[in-house]
């Protein structure tokens, strides 16, 4: 759907982007991840044309975007800025009926799609009426990603678009997100420089550094075979969380004790470790139990979850 062939860029003596190439299939989330400055923005914005690269090839559905009215091109791609760039004197309603009115709907339908966005992304209708200013950052963040939904666009580029947020509004809106049916049929390319929200919303992650792919790869990939010591080092810190959020029970489901008769409520084994401990923690310890797809059931406590779940560390780490 969407393809990078070897693109550069450079501003005066600093190369921003350097021969970057990859491709994100339909319906892919591709989170472009790296240190500050490592030319994740640039990359983004060289999609839509906002920035022309002095080299390379950006082909959107097979069509090369250089050969497109840049105007038409960003009718089709939906674009969440960096500090959310809503337009201060217009109205939420106006902000979010941007390209509608560009593309000339009649206003009921702008209201009505307008009406049905703000209520999934949780924002109360006396929103519209009011300016930017008079809404939170988190409130801000919605009407962003509202604007960039409402015409519905087949792609979505998304830079830094929980950045503003504290922590906690960051997690719970980073969960609507996902939810959103919206946003699952979409081809998405997002940029961020946190490991965490890389991993909770990529299916797959391309890591930058100094302007140049270091590894393109799924979560698990890049965590359990990084291809060199920049992929290894920039995961360090945060390594043990973020095995706990890529391997499920799944995974280790044949480390795990044999299985049980057990006819009860059972979880489902795409449970990550992360759920699995936070729901034995939630039960004070007890076990709990889970069933994969052929409908087996295991029990497990917290001793054998651990244990299950460094046997397949080792495993990957031997592979
Ligand atoms: N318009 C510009 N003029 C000059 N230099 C620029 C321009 N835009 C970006 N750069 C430089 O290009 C490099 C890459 O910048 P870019 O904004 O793409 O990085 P980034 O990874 O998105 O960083 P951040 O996470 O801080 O936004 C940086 O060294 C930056 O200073």
């Amino acid at each position: 759907m969407i393809e990078l062939k070897e693109i550069s860029k450079k501003f005066g003596n600093t190369q921003a982007v350097k021969q970057v190439s990859f491709n994100v299939a339909s319906g892919e989330t591709l989170v472009l991840l790296g240190t500050s400055g490592c030319g994740k923005t640039t990359t983004l914005k060289m999609i839509n044309r906002l920035i022309e690269p002095d080299a390379g090839q950006i082909l959107i559905n097979g069509k090369n975007v250089t050969d497109q009215d840049p105007d038409v091109l960003r009718k089709g791609i939906g674009y969440v800025m960096q500090n959310i760039g809503l337009f201060p004197h217009y109205t939420i309603a106006e902000n979010i009926a941007l390209i509608p009115d560009m593309l000339k709907w009649d206003k009921a339908k702008t209201k009505s799609h307008t009406k049905a966005l703000i209520e999934k992304l949780h924002l109360p209708e006396s929103t519209l009426a009011m300016y930017p200013h008079e809404l939170s950052g988190g409130q801000q963040q919605r009407v962003g990603l509202a604007r960039a939904l409402i015409a519905d666009p087949p792609v979505l580029l998304m830079d830094e678009p929980f950045g503003a947020l504290d922590n906690l509004t960051r997690t719970s809106i980073q969960k609507e997100f996902k939810a959103l049916e919206e946003l699952r049929r979409k081809t998405i390319v997002m940029v961020t420089h946190d490991v965490l929200e890389a991993f909770e919303l990529a299916d797959r992650i391309c890591l930058l550094d100094k302007g140049e792919v270091v590894q393109i790869g799924t979560p698990k990939e890049l965590l359990f075979q990084p291809i060199n010591d920049i992929a290894k080092n920039f995961l360090a810190g945060q390594r043990l969380v973020l095995e706990f959020k890529v391997v499920n029970i799944q995974d280790i489901w044949c480390y795990l004790p044999e299985e049980i008769n057990y006819e009860g409520k059972s979880e489902t084994a795409g449970l990550s470790i992360w759920e699995a401990m936070e729901s034995l923690r939630k039960k004070d310890g007890d076990e709990l139990f889970v069933s994969d797809a052929s409908n087996t059931v295991k029990s497990v406590n917290f001793g054998q979850l651990t244990t299950a779940f460094n046997q397949y560390r080792n495993a990957q780490q031997h592979e």
